[in-house]
């Protein structure tokens, strides 16, 4: 077939259109979208091999991590996690990149969200722009129409199309998600606002399932498979890393991209590789700033320790990192029903009923992901006494204080990020975004992630070994507003699992087992959730570390997602997102790369 051919070496030396970094979510929309055009050359680099284990079709494998197609990049000291190094960020490696291993939740976030990279000073990002890419991407399979019926279900069929990407809402729910639901709606009239950017509510989120035949859809199944035979003009290599990008003679000094240097994972041989009209980068958060940073392009004072030439200093490259920090509590319950999500793993009947019944019919709870439910709150719903004290508390801070020392440095980066507090400051002001969401898993565990961080990490090359595992510095709690809204969330948190003790059926009173009723204070809270390692620094959601902000505002590239200053370059991942979203990241990721090979397509015909 044309396309996948791994380890192969008749690539050396020879020249594509384009080149895109990363076969993972970003990297093979755009590389599809790209040889529509049957006069379009592409190929495609990937790290990682085709998977074709069970873990990585079986939806029900979202509910365990597959460390065989995961690298793990390493942290430097967490200073107000007592100095842990213990957390790292989970990455891909692997075709279709992050969509194979992830926990498959299809989630939008609000309006807000979007309307904010508008405002930052990104013309053509808002919601409304963005929505007909949501819409392309995607085909939603609805849940029946008795399951629908039985649960109350709700989604909005028109922010959907008939994309390659399909989502579906499982039928399969546990018996236990009726107390969660009641315990929701016990406060009132909560909104269902469905994926049309409508901000806090209770959502029935879909998942990454293709109802067709009840497997994990992929950005691999979805974009690469389906074409990868027909089309002559896309190439995809894989087993090989991309380790230097070339450039070539630009007008007036200006840097040119043209090519990329890669390396053999098989056998360390190098090659290179050509490209005459973009190099376009799609290695995700963590590797592509590294990848610049390697090829002289990103902080100089970094490049210099490390020994790399310096070929444009770019402090952006690698700064604004953002994640998902989660606060995870977990309680048991007095009274589970039967059967719930934990009787697959300690009832072996169950388990291999289950298993029958998947793979004769594809139904039961092996044909769903994880979470469906979720419950996404604004700050004011959060904690409505003490929502204003933390805005001003925002507002009166000199930004300075809490930041890395790059941003102390670099005026660019200061002034992005106090454009970036401002907009914050109305977000976590206003009931249309949200802070956090409760996912309701039908057990007790309770992961909760808080989605509008203050503080802000850096990724840097390893200056020991910049080939190696670049190195984030997560600066968790370094703005002290974070730890406000982690407060906040654990107590709200504690609410709701009263609330549902409180119904006198199952799954039946809920104990708290971390961080632990004993921990009542602020600090007690903290502490508690510290030392139980229940706050994880990343949710496996890295962002912004090459934010599409103006260049005065320390941006690394522009609305067009073309990097500032050098020619033929472009990032399409999720390092682009200028300020994280209220959701998991993947839906987003595959909407901004539509648009990207939109926009691409358009500068070069
Ligand atoms: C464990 C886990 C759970 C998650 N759960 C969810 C979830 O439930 N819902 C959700 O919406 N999102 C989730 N996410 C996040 C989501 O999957 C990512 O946001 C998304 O995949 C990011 O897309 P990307 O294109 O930026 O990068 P990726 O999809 O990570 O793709 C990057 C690709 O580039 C390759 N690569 C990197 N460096 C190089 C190099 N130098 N040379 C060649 N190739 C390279 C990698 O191997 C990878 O395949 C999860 C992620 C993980 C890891």
């Amino acid at each position: 077939t044309a396309g996948s051919s791994p380890h192969d070496d008749d690539i050396n030396g020879k020249t594509y259109d384009y080149i895109v970094v990363g076969g993972g979510v970003s990297g093979l929309v755009v590389a599809n979208r790209l040889t529509e055009d049957s006069h379009s050359t592409v190929l495609v680099i990937e790290r990682g091999d085709f998977d074709n284990k069970p873990q990585a079709i079986v939806p029900y494998w979202a509910n365990a991590l597959d460390t065989s197609v995961l690298m793990r990049v390493p942290s430097a000291p967490n200073a107000k996690l007592n100095n842990s190094t213990a957390s790292s960020v989970a990455v891909a490696a692997v075709v279709g990149g992050g969509s194979v291993v992830n926990g498959m939740g299809y989630g939008r976030g609000s309006k807000a969200d979007y309307d904010a990279w508008e405002e930052l000073g990104n013309p053509g990002w808002g919601w409304q722009a963005l929505l007909p890419y949501f819409r392309k991407s995607t085909t939603l399979t609805p849940p029946s129409a008795s399951v629908a019926t039985q649960w109350n279900m709700t989604w909005d069929p028109t922010v959907y199309g008939d994309g390659p990407l399909h989502v579906t809402i499982p039928n399969f729910q546990y018996p236990d998600m009726a107390a969660f639901w009641d315990t929701i709606r016990q406060e009132g009239d909560v909104p269902m606002p469905a994926d049309a950017g409508n901000g806090p509510g209770a959502y029935w989120n879909p998942s990454t399932i293709d109802a067709r035949d009840m497997t994990r859809a992929t950005a691999r199944s979805a974009y690469y498979d389906p074409v990868n035979a027909t089309r002559q003009n896309l190439r995809l290599v894989t087993g090989q890393t991309a380790t230097e990008i070339l450039f070539g003679d630009g007008d007036n000094d200006t840097l040119s991209a043209n090519g990329v240097k890669i390396v053999s994972r098989l056998d360390n041989s190098a090659r290179k590789v050509y490209a005459r009209k973009e190099v376009i980068l799609a290695a995700g958060a963590m590797q592509t700033p590294q990848l610049l940073q390697v090829s002289g392009i990103g902080p100089a004072s970094v490049l210099k320790a490390a020994g790399v030439a310096v070929k444009k200093d770019m402090p952006a490259v690698g700064a604004n990192y953002q994640d998902h920090v989660a606060t995870v509590m977990t309680f048991s319950l007095a009274n589970p029903s039967f059967p719930n999500p934990d009787t697959i793993t300690n009832n072996a009947t169950y388990n291999e009923t289950v298993w029958a019944e998947y793979y004769a019919n594809k139904t039961g709870p092996i044909a769903a992901a994880s979470a469906s439910t979720l419950l996404a709150l604004s700050l004011p719903q959060l904690t409505p006494n003490d929502a204003s004290a933390i805005v001003n508390q925002l507002l009166s801070q000199d930004a300075e204080q809490y930041l890395p020392g790059i941003y102390r440095s670099t005026t660019t980066l200061l002034k992005g990020f106090e454009a970036q507090k401002a907009i914050l400051a109305k977000m976590l002001n206003s009931t249309s975004a949200s802070v956090v969401a409760h996912p309701c898993l039908g057990n007790g565990l309770a992961p909760a992630p808080l989605f509008k961080p203050l503080s802000r990490g850096t990724v840097t090359l390893n200056t020991s070994d910049p080939h190696g595992l670049p190195i984030v510095q997560f600066n968790t709690f370094m703005n002290p507003v974070d730890s406000e809204i982690v407060l906040a969330i654990v107590r709200d948190a504690r609410a709701f699992w009263e609330r549902l003790s409180e119904r006198n059926n199952p799954p039946g009173p809920a104990t708290e087992i971390s961080p632990g009723a004993q921990c009542q204070t602020d600090e007690e809270i903290l502490n508690g959730l510290i030392t139980t390692g229940s706050l994880w620094p990343s949710l496996a959601h890295p962002s912004g570390t090459c934010a599409m902000m103006p260049e005065e505002y320390g941006g690394c590239v522009a609305p067009d997602l073309k990097v500032y200053g050098v020619d033929k370059l472009s990032v399409v991942d999720a390092s682009i997102m200028p300020l994280i979203v209220g959701t998991a990241l993947q839906a987003t990721v595959y909407a901004v790369a539509e648009k990207a090979a939109d926009l691409i397509k358009a500068r070069r015909g």
